[in-house]
Formats: structure tokens, sequence, C-alpha cells
């Protein structure tokens, strides 16, 4: 048996709690905006009716859990993980052993990033078969093509990578922007995390995508430099990790970060000045992609 936990969280901690979430072992999480429709039923980013998450005070966060979970437990040690100073409310449903599968799968479609690029779930149909189709699964942890930082640099990678290139993909969580890179025409492509879990994710992703991603854990030394350096980590990392990540970066080479809130942007520009000059490049839903070129 299973029971579905639908919490009611503010919109800047749902992402870190759906992480949270998985983390203590729930088997699927979603992340709704509270005052719009399902995922599904959300415009498309660049639709007409599109709504910026940055107007979104609140999300529901959608965790599917072991009915026999200590559920205060978990939900109190969630919370803590995610930041958050207390449990958020929260209704529960109990899920026939049956239909679980079918309620969470049914929450998600495909989501198309570009003309030529759709994550799609495994369970679903290729939306557009001639399109670079990557295989993942939405509520697993790690980064999924939903949130807005992965889109936005997804949506660079299909404009920089130029086939043959060499990428590297810092903080690469479930590998979805490597497998990108990879698929755009990338001739090696290396994913770094601080996380061997992330680590793992990205090795079984990349295995699913059939695409070759060499992966390794941040602590190990990186030898080399690269055509394009993307990486979605948050600002605080990217600021300290500037002086690291920026020598990786070919000479002619491209950067894009993200991971970053639009009022942190001059910061993190700020910390990479020495080394490389960024940009905004775009932003999506508050957050920014900063780009900049060896
Ligand atoms: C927001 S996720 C991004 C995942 C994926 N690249 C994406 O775009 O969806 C950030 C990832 O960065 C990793 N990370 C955080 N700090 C890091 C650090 N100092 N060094 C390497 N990886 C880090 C986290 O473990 C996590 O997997």
């Amino acid at each position: 048996m299973w029971i579905s936990v639908t919490l009611q969280a503010e919109a800047a901690k749902a992402e870190a709690l759906s992480d949270a979430l998985m983390e203590a072992g729930a088997l699927s999480v979603s992340i709704e905006d509270a005052d719009a429709g399902t995922e599904a039923e959300k415009p498309q980013f660049g639709e007409p009716g599109h709504l910026p998450t940055a107007l979104w005070d609140h999300s529901r966060v959608i965790a599917l859990l072991d009915a026999d979970a200590d559920l205060p437990a978990l939900l109190a040690a969630a919370s803590a993980a995610a930041g958050l100073a207390s449990v958020p409310s929260y209704t529960t449903e109990t899920v026939a052993e049956q239909n679980w599968v079918q309620l969470t799968q049914s929450q998600f479609e495909p989501i198309r990033i570009t003309d030529r690029m759709w994550i799609v779930p495994s369970w679903h149909e290729a939306p557009d078969g001639d399109a670079i189709n990557i295989e993942l699964d939405p509520g697993m942890a790690f980064g999924t093509g939903s949130h807005p930082t992965t889109r936005l640099c997804l949506e660079w990678l299909c404009d920089a990578v130029q086939p043959g290139q060499t990428v590297l993909d810092y903080g690469c969580g479930s590998g979805i922007l490597g497998i990108a890179a990879a698929r755009l025409g990338a001739a090696e492509v290396l994913g770094v995390d601080i996380d061997d879990k992330a680590i793992e994710a990205a090795a079984d992703n990349a295995s699913r995508n059939q695409v070759r991603l060499r992966l390794q854990h941040s602590r190990e030394p990186l030898d080399t430099a690269f055509d394009i350096v993307v990486a979605n980590i948050l600002t605080n990392p990217l600021c300290v990790l500037a002086p690291a990540i920026a020598a990786h970066v070919a000479p002619g080479g491209r950067v894009a970060l993200s991971g970053v809130l639009e009022p942190q942007a001059e910061q993190v520009i700020a910390a990479w000045a020495p080394y490389i000059e960024l940009k905004v490049g775009a932003s999506l839903d508050g957050w920014v992609r900063l780009e900049g070129q060896r």
C-alpha cells in the first residue's frame, strides 16, 4: 500500500524539498504550481498563458511514499534537509497498490525544450521522433528538465554545442546536461558532481540514453580544458568555484552558469570577473543564465 502526500511549500523551496523527499525514500515526487493545474495542464514556456514561476507563491510537492513509513519523522527529516523551519502543511491520500504507477505516470508529460529537443519519460512515446529525445523520468532527483535552471542550460547547449567539441558538465546531477551535449554531437563529455549518488544516477541515465559520459567526483582533479563548460549549481558554489571552473574553459571556449536568482547575478559576475567576463544571457521564472567566453 502506498500513500500520496501533498505538501504546500514555498515555491523557492519546492525543489529542495522534492530532492530531500527522494533522498528520504519517496518512490516519486512531483512539483506543481499550487495556483494552477497539473504539470501536464500547464502551458509550456513560450506558449500563451505561460505563468512565470516567480509569480508562484506556493507550490504543491506531491510525494508517493510507502504507507508503512513513519510519515511524521520522514517529513520532519526531509523538511529539515530542505532548509525549512518546520514541516509544511500537508494532506495524505491512500493509493491502492494497483493504481500507483498509473497515478504518478499520468502526472508527467514529455517536456519540450526547443524545437529539436524533448525530455521524454520512459513510459511515453516521443512526441517528435526526429527530435533529440532524452529519456529521463520526472520525479527522480538531481535534475529532470522541468526546473527553469536546467531548461536555461539545455536551451544554451542546443545553441552552443558544435559536433566534435569537448564538454564539461560541472554539477552533473542526473547527467541531463551532459547527455544533451553528447546527443548534440559533443565528442567527449565529462560530468562532475560532489554527490556519489548523482554520479550513479548520471551513469544509469547515460546508459539508458546510449551515450558515453565520463563521470568523476569533484574531489578528483580535472586535467583538461573544455570547449564548452556548463554548471547549474547555486550562487555560492559558483562564486567559490569560479577560479577552479574557469580554469577548465579552453581559450575561446564558452561557459554558461545557472542556478542563480536574478538578484544574485551581479555577485556571480563579480566573482568571475578576474577570470571570464560574464553577462546575463537569458532569464526564466526569476532565474538567470550567465554566459561568457574565454
Ligand atoms: C541543481 S542540480 C543540477 C543538476 C543538473 N546539472 C541540471 O542542470 O539539472 C546541482 C548539482 O550540483 C551538485 N553540486 C553542488 N555543489 C557542488 C560542488 N561544489 N561540486 C560539484 N557538484 C556540486 C549537486 O550534487 C547537484 O547534483
